[in-house]
């Protein structure tokens, strides 16, 4: 079944058209992955999904419905997570801090109740400390619940990061760069838990990423961008034989 899809999305940035005429689909339960030389369109394209940048023409669909200009506030209740290129955590903050943080989408009771602590708000915040330590327990964070942030090595943050898109409890989860900034043993680490979150927690997973032994290992399919515009479109074997490909990455 269909997740997600982009049709004929385009933004112009001034005359620079950082993506143009961009069309695909991902499929529920697949790891879809976007790969392409620097400035080729990649984080854009994970910026107008978030609802960040407006799309200059195009659609995107979502679970059956047009999610083109829907506010970028209900993105994560919708069930679309993110990480960041350049992990984005509050520092001086806990690692439970912030894997609640993830939990912001969910609240549904309201201010009154909440400054009144009424039975209904301590029944939710229960159930928001399940969901975060069922995450800590899943991706192995127990050692770090209680760390600042910023005492942590990148490698573990950027495993937090991942940790409090996945309390949102996403339908659909967009890694950009997973891998950067990791040495090997964590990279290969970092691929054991895409596979399980595909795989285990049934989550869709989207994904910019510059690492192609990472890229074969978890990636069904593969979209390859230049300059903006839709190169090469299928299995990573396929892509990574396609000549365009090639001529793209070697300059040719
Ligand atoms: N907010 C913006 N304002 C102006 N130009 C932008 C903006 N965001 C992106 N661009 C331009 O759009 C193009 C695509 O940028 P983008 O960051 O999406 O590339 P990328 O494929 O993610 O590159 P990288 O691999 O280096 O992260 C580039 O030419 C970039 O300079």
């Amino acid at each position: 079944m269909t997740l997600f899809a982009a049709e004929n999305l385009a933004i112009n940035f001034g005359g620079v058209k950082a993506v143009d005429g961009v069309t695909f689909d991902i499929q529920e339960g697949e790891c879809f992955t976007i790969i392409g030389p620097n400035g080729a369109g990649k984080t854009t394209i994970f910026n107008l999904i978030s609802r960040i940048y407006d799309s200059t023409e195009g659609r995107m669909m979502f679970c059956g419905e047009d999610i083109t200009t829907v506010p970028p506030h209900e993105i994560a209740g919708r069930g679309i997570a993110r990480t960041f290129q350049n992990i984005e955590l509050f520092e001086h903050a806990s690692v439970l801090q912030n894997l609640l943080v993830g939990r912001h989408c969910h609240k549904t009771t309201s201010l009154w109740s909440e400054a009144l602590f009424l039975p209904s708000v301590r029944k939710a915040e229960l159930a928001h400390r399940e969901k975060v330590e069922e995450v800590i327990d899943f991706l192995d964070l127990q050692h770090y619940r209680d760390s600042m942030i910023m005492n942590l090595p990148y490698g573990v943050r950027k495993v937090v990061e991942l940790g409090r898109a996945l309390c949102t409890e996403p339908k659909l989860i967009l890694l950009d760069e997973p891998s950067s900034g990791l040495n090997v043993e964590e990279t290969q680490d970092m691929s054991f838990w895409i596979e399980d979150i595909k795989k285990d927690l049934g989550i869709t997973v989207l994904m910019v990423e510059h690492d192609m032994g990472l890229v074969s290992e978890v990636s069904d399919r593969v979209l390859v961008l230049n300059y903006g515009r839709m190169l090469s479109y299928g299995t990573p074997q396929e892509v990574q034989n396609d000549p365009e490909v090639i001529k793209a990455y070697l300059g040719g």
